[in-house]
């Protein structure tokens, strides 16, 4: 590290919150809440989650922290506001309807498809729907799409998302952060948390600059540069690091 202060960008869902049923049900555990709170009072501390902005810093529930909600489109921080694609709320908004409707068209046969309504982003839950359907439901998105090029679709662990067509993802959130705090390639080394395929926009963006952190039990082709096998283990590295952060 030399000289150099670290920066920490983190990943919510499946990095430090376990993986649920349901969004409401993936909580923080206090130890994670702590450790943050720990690294916070120690060093720069943002996330950047797939979560809509203000359901993402309810979750975390810490003041004086950086948010960059809906994959980066809505950042928030002490002094920082930046809100990328509003140009795109109409066309999800549009999108929103036609799947709904298309949706209900499916019947009793859809029970367990969640839609969750973010700001910049609609995503479709999966996970407690039958298997039996998934593969209609993944049609029916990505031809919505398809229909709508202001519009892309993107994964995630039981999950698809519409999102603004245009060049912005964790990535370019991460590396437009570093820029407006200041945080300069010879002063800072980032560290980024993440466990999902959105993740690996932020660890390519850091190649060569930072360290990517990829949380999975196995491991996967990822441009993370180490692995952290879940958030128990994620909870772990942040306390250690804020051991040696205090040591310094
Ligand atoms: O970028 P993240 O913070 O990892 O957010 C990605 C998505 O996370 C949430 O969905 C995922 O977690 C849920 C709760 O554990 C789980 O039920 C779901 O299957 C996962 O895909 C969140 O609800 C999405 O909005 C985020 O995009």
């Amino acid at each position: 590290m030399g000289d150099r202060r670290p920066a920490l960008f983190l990943d919510y869902d499946g990095t430090l919150a376990p993986i649920a049923a349901s969004p409401e049900l993936a909580v923080l555990d206090e130890s994670a809440r702590a450790a943050v709170r720990r690294l916070a009072a120690l060093c720069t501390v943002a996330f950047v989650s797939g979560r809509d902005l203000d359901d993402l810093t309810a979750m975390v529930g810490l003041e004086g922290l950086i948010y960059a909600g809906s994959h980066g489109f809505d950042m928030r921080g002490p002094g920082l506001r930046t809100q990328i694609g509003l140009e795109y709320l109409s066309d999800l908004e549009m999108a929103d309807g036609d799947l709904r409707t298309q949706l209900a068209d499916l019947g009793g046969a859809a029970r367990g498809v969640l839609v969750e309504r973010k700001r910049f982003a609609i995503a479709i839950h999966t996970r407690q729907a039958s298997p039996a359907i998934k593969p209609a439901v993944t049609d029916m998105v990505r031809a919505l799409a398809a229909s709508q090029p202001r519009l892309r679709a993107t994964g995630g662990k039981e999950l698809l998302e519409l999102r603004p067509n245009m060049p912005w993802d964790k990535g370019q959130a991460v590396l437009a952060l570093l820029d407006a705090l200041g945080l300069d390639e010879a002063g800072t080394l980032p560290f980024y948390l993440g466990d999902d395929e959105t993740d690996e926009d932020a660890f390519q963006a850091l190649v060569g600059r930072g360290i990517g952190i990829r949380v999975m039990e196995r491991p996967e082709p990822t441009a993370a540069t180490w692995r952290l096998r879940d958030p128990a283990e994620a909870v772990v590295f942040l306390n250690r690091l804020a051991d040696w952060l205090a040591d310094r």
